[in-house]
């Protein structure tokens, strides 16, 4: 019997989606608004979920207080008011997506999560634009 439990985060964060080997016409007919050389900001949602089988002594599958205080340190303090593009090292050189963010986020978490426990991450960019990202 699997369970999955959830614990939902938010971050600010400014970005600039562009290609430094692109033309300004081509970045600008690609990303549009979103390669605003100023940057633009984002209230990201941040849901991360961990699907496993529940452990019968404590009856958790994972203590939500270890999965906030993982989120709080591997997600909220390496982007939490941070210009992605220019002050978090993972977006040097990858475009800050909300695609790639989601998988950056599951790669700093994964190894903190029991092997045999199922990790998801779903990042909403806008109340409308939102990722899933499962490790596949
Ligand atoms: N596949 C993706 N497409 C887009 C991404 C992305 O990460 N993945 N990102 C953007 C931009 O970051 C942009 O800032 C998104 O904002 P916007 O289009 O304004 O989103 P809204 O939901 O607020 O827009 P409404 O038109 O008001 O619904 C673009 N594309
Ligand atoms: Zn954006």
């Amino acid at each position: 019997m699997k369970v999955k439990v959830s614990r939902r985060a938010h971050f600010n964060a400014a970005h600039r989606l562009y290609r430094a080997d692109w033309s300004d016409t081509k970045n600008n007919d690609v990303f549009g608004k979103c390669n605003n050389p100023n940057f633009h900001g984002h209230n990201y949602e941040l849901i991360v979920s961990v699907t496993g089988e529940i452990d019968p002594v404590t009856g958790f599958v994972i203590d939500v207080k270890i999965l906030k205080d993982l989120i709080k340190a591997e997600v909220e303090e390496a982007f939490d008011h941070k210009n992605l593009n220019l002050e978090v090292p993972e977006f040097k050189e990858l475009n800050p997506t909300a695609e790639n963010i989601a998988v950056v986020i599951w790669n700093k978490l994964r190894p903190h999560i029991k092997a045999s426990d199922a990790l998801e991450v779903e990042l909403y960019e806008t109340p409308r634009n939102f990722v899933t990202y499962t490790g596949e």
